[in-house]
């Protein structure tokens, strides 16, 4: 059987290169197309993979186009302009809008039958999946904004007051993946079991979860979190290709769940019998309910501001 191809955006990129490492690298095979700014920049990728061949595996990577779109089963968007210091996720919104455009463009010429997925993953994540969504004819379980990185950090975070390890913990963060992020600490299990934080480890997950993208920024590198996104990604990837389970949260298009229309928020993801990727609907309480509603709305003005594609 063809292996399935995923076709990378923005491959040369910390969070692209280390994404095209992990399935060049993974036991199960795939086809992986590269696009970078400039076509040396994949070149080089190219010649690195070259000399993996004597460790005992022939990369099956090259370099990718947008003509390779419709055949991709999954095509990952992880192209941005430069990184600057210190700047919210939503500052970069312009000029990744432009640096994204004209592939956005290509993927909105696929065909509604394309049995193929898009993950963005270039911030600010909801947004710019949200504009895609709205002007691209694929189904709205077939576009999906990478946010897992705040369930992951929010299940370290419990992992540490509770002194567990982070694989034991379920527990999910949804909403914008930015400021307006809803940390769902009502529904914390550990081992299994239910798990109902004292005020004073909220405040210390909350504290931790909250603080964790300007704890970064204060680092001064120029970098994002390549490793943890390139890995959740590539988890995705598996999922998607191989029929796996998910047990992450993604950024798509709402119709209706959580009483909200059209929007792309983080949610829990689930399969359904009939094998289609969903969102999972959970009953919140009040205040999870109001901060959501939150998050949509200024996602929701914030792609209203981008236009047309
Ligand atoms: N959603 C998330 O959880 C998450 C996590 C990490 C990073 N990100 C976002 O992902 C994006 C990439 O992050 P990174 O760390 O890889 O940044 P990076 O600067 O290392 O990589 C971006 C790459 O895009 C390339 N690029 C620019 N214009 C291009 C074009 N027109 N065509 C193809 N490639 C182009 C650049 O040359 C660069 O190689 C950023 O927007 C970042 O904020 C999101």
């Amino acid at each position: 059987m063809k292996p399935p191809k995923v076709t990378i955006i923005g491959a040369a990129g910390g969070v692209g290169s280390a994404l095209a490492h992990l399935l060049i690298s993974a036991p199960e095979p795939y086809e992986v197309a590269l696009i970078g700014r400039s076509p040396e920049s994949v070149t080089g990728l190219l010649m690195d993979a070259e000399s993996l061949a004597p460790l005992g595996r022939v990369p099956m990577v090259a370099h990718g186009g947008t003509v390779g779109f419709h055949d991709s089963d999954v095509i990952v968007v992880a192209a941005s302009v430069p990184l600057a210091a210190r700047v919210s996720r939503v500052d970069s919104i312009v000029g990744n809008a432009g640096t994204v455009h004209p592939y956005f463009c290509e993927i909105a010429k696929i065909s509604a039958n394309w049995n193929g997925y898009v993950i963005v993953v270039t911030n600010p994540v909801d947004v710019l999946s949200g504009w895609l969504q709205r002007h691209a004819r694929i189904d709205r379980s077939r576009i999906l904004g990478y946010s897992w990185n705040d369930t992951l950090r929010l299940r370290v975070a419990v992992a540490r007051v509770l002194g567990t390890e982070a694989s034991d913990v379920s527990a999910w963060a949804i909403g914008e993946h930015g400021d307006a992020l809803v940390p769902l600490l009502s529904r914390i299990r550990a081992n299994g079991t239910r798990v109902q934080l004292c005020a004073r480890r909220r405040d210390e997950v909350l504290t931790d979860l909250r603080g964790y993208y300007a704890r970064w920024g204060r680092l001064g590198v120029l970098r994002t979190t390549p490793w943890t996104t390139a890995g959740g990604v590539a988890r995705m990837i598996h999922d998607i290709t191989r029929g796996g389970v998910p047990d992450w949260t993604a950024s798509m298009a709402l119709d209706g769940e959580y009483g909200l229309h059209d929007v792309n928020v983080g949610i829990p993801v689930t399969r359904t019998a009939r094998g289609a990727l969903s969102a999972v609907e959970w009953k919140l309480d009040e205040p999870e309910y109001t901060a959501l509603r939150h998050a949509a709305s200024l996602i929701r003005q914030r792609v209203d501001s981008l236009g047309r594609l």
